[in-house]
């Protein structure tokens, strides 16, 4: 019997090392967005394909389980790892690369990869975020993009659980 080889799509999670090196061959304007991404649904979906189309390749930071912590969605969150989290979006054709972040914010992976265009959901206060403020210190842009569909992973678990 012979053994497949791994799908290509995961060599697109890679460490912030490795994104640094990786990243002058990422054809720009590049975009970066962020999130914890835990049961991926189609809202997330249109907001990264949409997110894609502002520039030419899209990196998205991925909250670590220890940082979803921090956020304070619950103490059985996240529901699936950050190692799945992340292959769910690499999967995706519109995702370029995917990198895991520890801290609060992705402030630091901002600065060491310098995105041209900031994203987030119109769930967010673009211009009160402090990664809004990076970006346009090297003349970046930041974007929010409304929500298509009223879907949420907080939602989903409600469900599940009603
Ligand atoms: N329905 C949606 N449409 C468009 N963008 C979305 C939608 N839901 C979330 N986003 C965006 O996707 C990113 C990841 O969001 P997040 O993981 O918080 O999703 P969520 O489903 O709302 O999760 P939770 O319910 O746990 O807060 C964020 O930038 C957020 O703005
Ligand atoms: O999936 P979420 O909860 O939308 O993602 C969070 O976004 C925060 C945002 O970038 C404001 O700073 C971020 O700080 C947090 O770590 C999650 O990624």
């Amino acid at each position: 019997m012979s053994t497949l080889p791994p799908p290509s799509f995961e060599s697109k999670v890679c460490t912030l090392v490795e994104l640094e090196a990786r990243i002058t061959r990422l054809p720009r304007p590049l975009v970066f967005t962020n999130g914890v991404f835990d049961i991926l649904h189609r809202g997330h979906a249109s907001y990264l394909a949409q997110a894609r189309a502002l520039g030419a390749s899209l990196v998205v930071g991925v909250n670590s389980d220890s940082s979803v912590k921090m956020l304070g969605k619950g103490d059985d969150r996240p529901i699936n790892s950050e190692s799945d989290r992340q292959a769910l979006l690499a999967a995706l054709e519109s995702v370029d690369m995917v990198v895991l972040f520890t801290e609060q914010t992705p402030v630091n992976i901002i600065e060491k990869i310098r995105p041209d265009i900031y994203v987030k959901g119109g769930d967010y206060e673009i211009d009160a975020l402090a990664e809004t403020h990076l970006v346009k210190t090297w003349g970046g842009k930041a974007i929010a993009i409304p929500f298509l569909y009223e879907r949420s992973t907080t939602s989903l678990l409600g469900k599940i659980r009603s």
